[in-house]
């Protein structure tokens, strides 16, 4: 099976033209003030109408309420909204049945305890994305950390709705991950970047072949 690629956090034109000339299926926009990778609404908007039609765009949110995320998903119009921080399966529910688009949740995975949690979200989620847990220190960034977990947690998983695997994904790694998990789908942000929110059109490129060469 083909392995689908995502990467996240891009914020220039140029980097987003080359995710897509790359072989991204899904390019991530993070509408998250923390972030280094933070975008505005109408900065997003001009993003998404470069990737229409050529792969998917993912906005992502954390514990947004529920007027901004309407805001958000009118001014981008995502193909997927990815929820990066404690929405609960029932919020994820009701977005999923009010709103024409896939709907992600990240969970961080600690152990098998939070992978067996992370159940509550099947019929709820289209996708669930694993993730390292988040830093425990104040003020530290839900994701985008570059971190990477255990992935033995996920060998021979019974997986009962589609998932993809995040967490400190580089061109260097990203191979490895794919045949140990089986990763249908993966995911890198902070790997592919020479500065924290500048991304590398060269590590955009070397990821994508080495997921799609794995
Ligand atoms: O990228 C961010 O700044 C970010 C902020 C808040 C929540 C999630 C964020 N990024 C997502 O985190 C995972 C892992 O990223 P990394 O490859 O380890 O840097 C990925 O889904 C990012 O989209």
């Amino acid at each position: 099976m083909t392995v689908q690629i995502k990467i996240c956090g891009l914020s220039t034109p140029e980097t987003i033209d080359a995710a897509v000339e790359a072989g991204a299926s899904h390019v991530g926009l993070v509408h998250y003030e923390p972030s280094p990778r933070h975008v505005s609404l109408e900065d997003a908007a001009r993003l998404r109408g470069r990737v229409r039609g050529k792969a998917k765009a993912v906005l992502l949110l954390v514990n947004a309420d529920a007027q901004t995320t309407a805001r958000a998903i009118d001014v981008i119009r995502p193909d997927v909204l990815q929820l990066h921080g404690s929405e609960t399966p029932e919020w994820c529910g009701v977005l999923r049945e009010k709103l024409d688009l896939e709907i992600w949740k990240a969970r961080g995975l600690r152990d098998a305890g939070t992978l067996e949690r992370a159940r509550q979200y099947v019929g709820h989620v289209d996708r669930l994305l694993f993730d390292a847990p988040a830093p425990r220190q104040e003020g530290a960034l839900p994701g985008g950390n570059g971190v990477a977990f255990d992935w033995t947690l996920l060998a021979d998983h019974d997986h009962q709705v589609d998932w993809a695997l995040a967490g400190g994904l580089t061109p260097d790694n990203v191979a490895q991950a794919i045949r140990e998990t089986g990763a249908p789908l993966v995911d890198a942000s902070s790997g592919l970047e020479s500065a924290p929110g500048v991304k590398d059109v060269d590590l955009i490129r070397c990821f994508c072949e080495a997921a799609r060469a794995a």
